[in-house]
């Protein structure tokens, strides 16, 4: 069965990833692949060169993620640039990868599910992980030392809570959870989904 997991920046959906791992799925990451894609070398590197200038490349010959970021969140229409190089890219890298998987529940860890309308016929099930907004936000600055406001801009472009809610069949609410108790709800569905299967 493949399924797409998404949710807002910092909701937890690498930590729900690792729970559907620990249950034998295969779990294919978007972030890890437009990574790989940017780093020296990368598939998309002569493209957001072509595209952006040589200034968006650091000296080792990789994206500089940090000014990337600055630019594609402050201005919309280089996001959709850089997507537009990015996005076919990662769609064709995560069929191989889902091609040569031999699990029953093949992951699509995919935070723009919602958002880019393309994913959701590629999936048959979509789980949504959820949390407060304020939580999102006191994570990824915990976690990866953002500013507020470089966090709050990327949410403010991303779906809203109840717009990615209304696509989810299931939704994990992902506030004050203990690990075990994650682990246990994401063994439930997919109890649920093997029986629905
Ligand atoms: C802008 C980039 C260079 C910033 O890199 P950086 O290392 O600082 O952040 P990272 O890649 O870890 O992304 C952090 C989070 O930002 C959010 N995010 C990333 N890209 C986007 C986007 N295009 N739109 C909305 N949110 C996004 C996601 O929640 C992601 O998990 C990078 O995110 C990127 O290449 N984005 C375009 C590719 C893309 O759309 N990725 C999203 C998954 S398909
Ligand atoms: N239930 C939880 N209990 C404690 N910490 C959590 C929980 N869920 C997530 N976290 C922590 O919050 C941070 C963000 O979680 P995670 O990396 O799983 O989110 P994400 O949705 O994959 O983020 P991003 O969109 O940035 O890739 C991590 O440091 C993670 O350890």
């Amino acid at each position: 069965m493949r399924i797409g997991l998404t949710g807002g920046i910092g909701s937890g959906k690498s930590t729900v990833s690792r729970c559907w791992q620990a249950l034998g799925a295969t779990v294919i990451d978007s972030d890890a692949i437009a990574r790989e894609l940017t780093l020296a070398g990368g598939a998309a590197m002569p493209l957001i060169v072509a595209e952006f200038g040589a200034s968006m490349q650091a000296a080792d010959g990789a994206l500089d993620r940090l000014r990337m970021r600055e630019l594609a969140f402050a201005e919309p229409g280089a996001r959709q640039r850089l997507e537009s190089i990015l996005h076919p890219l990662i769609g064709i890298e995560t069929e191989v990868r889902a091609q040569a998987s031999t699990s029953d529940f093949i992951v699509f860890d995919v935070p723009l599910l919602v958002e880019s309308g393309r994913w959701r016929r590629k999936v048959e099930r979509v789980l949504v992980v959820d949390c407060k907004l304020s939580t999102q936000v006191d994570r990824v600055m915990k976690r990866s030392g953002w500013e507020r406001a470089a966090v709050e801009a990327v949410i403010a472009q991303q779906a809203s809570r109840a717009r990615r809610r209304a696509a989810a069949d299931a939704v994990i609410y992902n506030e004050g959870l203990s690990l075990e108790r994650l682990q246990q709800q994401i063994e439930g569905l997919a109890a649920h989904w093997r029986r629905e299967a």
